[in-house]
């Protein structure tokens, strides 16, 4: 089995003192689908975001594919990020370009800045970016604005982007947590399906402990910048969950009302 990400000794801290990370190590194997469970000020989206260098880490290194990432190299991250697929929680797209183009800006990491710039896509990374859409129900929607969607669909389109990198990771920070729970419900099983048949490792933040049991191979419970859990979602006991969400347990279902 192929290790795809090793995260050891990470460590945030935050301008003001927070320590949002104390130390996280973390393995991620080809074809792991995991979720990462906590309360709310946890460090869940620190250490996701610290993964990608969208954050820069205090302490501590992640290598991705054995090779460990340093922010130094402009081009050395650019490469790394291209393999990286991220799916945030508020979409993050951009709302006056068309479903399909958001779609392709999963490939500007591919191609050259001016390439990019001047939207030069090929004609498979087109085909393709309309192939995709179609399998996630939104074969009607590829020329609409990206803001007269629904936040499902727009979520749907994020995880397309996302699988466009041809990513060997998708980083997926609270992909729910703006949804309903029919919405929520079929962007798992997208970010679940794409996942699995193309073989990608997906690190996933959820609120809801019920949903990582459901989907993930593997679950890490993250309290007070600390990891207090890794294990299959049978290990992961009622006990364990309580300890985990101590003072906040009303989070442990919590879901957005909707969209
Ligand atoms: N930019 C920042 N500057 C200072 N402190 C921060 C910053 N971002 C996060 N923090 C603090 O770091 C801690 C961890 O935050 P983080 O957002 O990683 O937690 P989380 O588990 O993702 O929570 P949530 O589910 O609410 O997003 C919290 O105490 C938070 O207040």
């Amino acid at each position: 089995m192929t290790t795809i990400l090793k995260v050891e000794g990470l460590v945030k801290a935050y301008t003001g003192g927070t320590l949002a990370l104390k130390g996280i190590d973390l393995t991620v194997e080809e074809g792991e689908f995991i979720a990462v469970i906590g309360p709310s000020g946890a460090g869940k989206s620190t250490l996701l975001r610290s993964i990608n260098r969208l954050i820069e880490p205090t302490e501590g290194t992640v290598a991705f594919l054995g090779e460990v990432m340093n922010s130094n190299s402009k081009r050395s991250l650019r490469r790394w990020r291209a393999q990286i697929g991220m799916i945030f929680q508020h979409y993050n797209l951009v709302n006056r370009s068309s479903v399909l183009e958001n779609v392709l800006h999963g490939r500007l990491g591919y191609m050259s800045p001016l390439a990019g710039v001047l939207g030069r896509y090929s004609e498979e990374d087109k085909q393709a970016a309309v192939d995709l859409l179609t399998k996630v129900g939104l074969g009607n929607e590829v020329f609409k604005r990206a803001d007269e969607l629904s936040g499902g669909q727009m979520q749907r389109v994020g995880i397309s982007r996302a699988i466009m990198q041809q990513p060997k990771l998708i980083l997926a920070d609270e992909p729910i947590a703006s949804l309903d729970p029919k919405s929520s419900s079929v962007v798992m099983d997208t970010i679940y399906e794409n996942c699995r048949s193309r073989g990608i490792a997906c690190l996933v933040n959820l609120h809801q402990v019920e949903v990582a049991k459901k989907y993930a191979t593997r679950i890490v419970g993250i309290k007070g910048g600390a990891k207090v859990f890794d294990g299959s979602p049978e290990e992961l006991t009622e006990e364990m969950i309580y300890d985990i969400y101590q003072g906040k347990e009303h989070e442990m279902h919590a879901q957005a009302s909707g969209e």
